[in-house]
């Protein structure tokens, strides 16, 4: 039987899952990813490290199972987004750390460039805001800060790429500097209408055009896998972000289908079909993915921290040993006392794109103990999905029925019933909690021709709902005290 291989780079994390044109797992590989924090709200990951983790992974995976390798038909990638790598085209090195997707040193240039009037014009052709979340302004620091470094990239010495574009510049051996629409669209350079690099935008966030990869399709003939890494020439025929890559792996094929992935943060996407719905209430345009030629759009809430409160409760904290304790302590206590935890720290994302926000906990009594904490901090995660989809609500005239979720924190059971409650609204949750690497399985299949998008397998389908069990009236009084707690961590 034909395998497909997907390859899921996330910000915690390296995965590779080998799977079958019918979404079996067959086997998986999974390596840890260490980020560092140089100083406050800046994030950094070592560029070699994302590398090496995911080829560790292709090789726990594949060696799990014999003769895998031959089977492999197609690979197909899906990756943290807007992580911002630079590297010497000559000897493949990095020459800055991956400036990871939450840091928050560009917020002067995102001011500079507000004051400078310039948001509606990048707003139009990008469908994003301006926030140091996007590669843009990364790469026009590190130029800033590097004056070497710009000349070099004049000359086209020096190549920008998101992970997706770095991993398959390493994947085939160097020979491929190229990054997909969907991920294009996370970078602020990328026309979302005309899908090309942007030269006014460029040019205002002084870029040269040299450095910008050649984009393409999300499904299609990409590349090939240099032979030393798998033993094998195997092609890549699929790639996007990873959110866009759950979207898929969710089924949200049609126009209104959302999903949300609790990983590092949430990230809920909702199918627009075929045309860029703008939004006027904090969310982002982005593109889905385009395949045989048809560009689809979603529209997005980026929540930056929802699992990352969970792990910081467990590294900083301290207050929990696993991730997995965090189910049980909350639903230890019937509520949280009145506590609110906003964890703002790489600011507020979606709906507010307050750069200048920061983490706080309101609420606290004598009374007021670990269990309530870590209650609160969950509920946190929920109450965030929940200020996103009131504002596609507002962007689409929709209320979503049900919501379909996936990512390492849906796991959690109590996040998921809380979230039912604080909605009023279904979740069901995916059986193959890796939908993001489901995603990019889908992809590779259908660039190698072997799925059609009009008749994709359903994969492993959905667990028991998690249905709406609170009173209505409970459910506005617990949001209006989230909405408090929100105003007062804002700048
Ligand atoms: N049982 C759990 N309850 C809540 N959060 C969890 C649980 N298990 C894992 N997580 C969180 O899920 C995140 C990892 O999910 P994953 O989808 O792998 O993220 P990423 O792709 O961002 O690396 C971590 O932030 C972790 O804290
Ligand atoms: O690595 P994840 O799964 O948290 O995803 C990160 C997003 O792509 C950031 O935009």
């Amino acid at each position: 039987m034909s395998l497909l291989l997907a390859l899921d780079q996330g910000t915690t994390s390296s995965r590779a899952i080998l799977f079958t044109e019918r979404g079996e797992v067959v086997a998986s590989g999974q390596r840890p990813l260490s980020q560092r924090y140089p100083e406050p709200g800046w994030l950094e990951q070592d560029p070699e490290e994302i590398w090496f983790s995911l080829w560790a992974a292709m090789q726990d995976c594949l060696g799990a199972v014999p003769n895998a390798t031959d089977r492999i038909v197609a690979i197909g990638i899906a990756n943290q987004r807007e992580t911002t790598i630079l590297w010497d085209r000559h000897t493949g090195r990095p020459v800055h750390p991956a400036i990871g997707w939450q840091c928050r040193r560009t917020i002067p240039i995102c001011q500079k460039l507000r004051e400078d009037g310039l948001e509606p014009v990048f707003h139009e052709k990008t469908g994003l805001v301006l926030d140091p979340y996007f590669s843009g302004t990364k790469v026009a620091w590190i130029l800033q800060q590097r004056p070497e470094l710009r000349r070099r990239a004049e000359r086209g010495d020096i190549l920008f790429g998101t992970v997706d574009t770095w991993l398959v510049y390493r994947l085939t051996g160097g020979r491929l500097h190229r990054t997909d629409v969907s991920n294009a669209s996370r970078t602020l350079m990328f026309n979302i209408h005309d899908l090309t690099w942007d030269e006014q935008l460029l040019q205002i966030l002084d870029i040269p055009p040299a450095m910008c990869p050649e984009v393409g399709a999300s499904a299609g003939e990409i590349g090939e896998i240099d032979r030393q890494w798998l033993g094998r020439v195997i092609p890549v025929t699929g790639m996007a972000g990873d959110q866009q890559a759950a979207l898929l792996g969710q089924g949200c094929l049609k126009p209104g289908m959302v999903k949300n992935t609790y990983g590092t943060g949430s990230f809920v996407l909702m199918n627009t079909g075929q045309r860029p719905v703008p939004s006027r209430h904090g969310l982002l345009t982005t593109v889905a993915w385009s395949i045989s030629g048809d560009v689809t759009y979603a529209l997005e809430g980026s929540v930056f921290a929802s699992g990352a409160v969970v792990q910081w409760l467990r590294d900083e904290l301290q207050l929990i040993g696993r991730s997995e304790e965090a189910e049980a302590l909350a639903r230890s206590v019937p509520d949280t006392g009145g506590v609110y935890l906003v964890p703002a720290f790489s600011g507020l994302g979606a709906p507010y794109w307050d750069e200048g926000a920061r983490g706080i906990i309101t609420g606290i009594t004598r009374g007021t103990d670990r269990a309530h904490l870590v209650r609160a901090a969950l509920e946190a995660i929920a109450y965030q999905s929940r200020d996103v989809l009131e504002a596609m609500r507002e962007d689409s005239g929709l209320w979503v029925e049900a919501l379909r979720v996936d990512g390492g924190a849906a796991k959690n059971g109590f996040l998921l019933q809380f979230q039912a409650d604080i909605l009023g609204t279904a979740v069901e949750r995916s059986r193959n909690l890796e939908a993001t690497a489901w995603g990019a399985a889908l992809l590779a299949g259908m660039g190698r021709g072997l799925l059609s998008v009009d008749n994709l397998p359903a994969g492993l389908g959905f667990d028991p709902p998690f249905l709406p069990e609170m009173e209505q009236n409970i459910r506005e009084t617990l949001y209006r005290g989230w909405k408090a707690a929100i105003d007062r961590a804002r700048s």
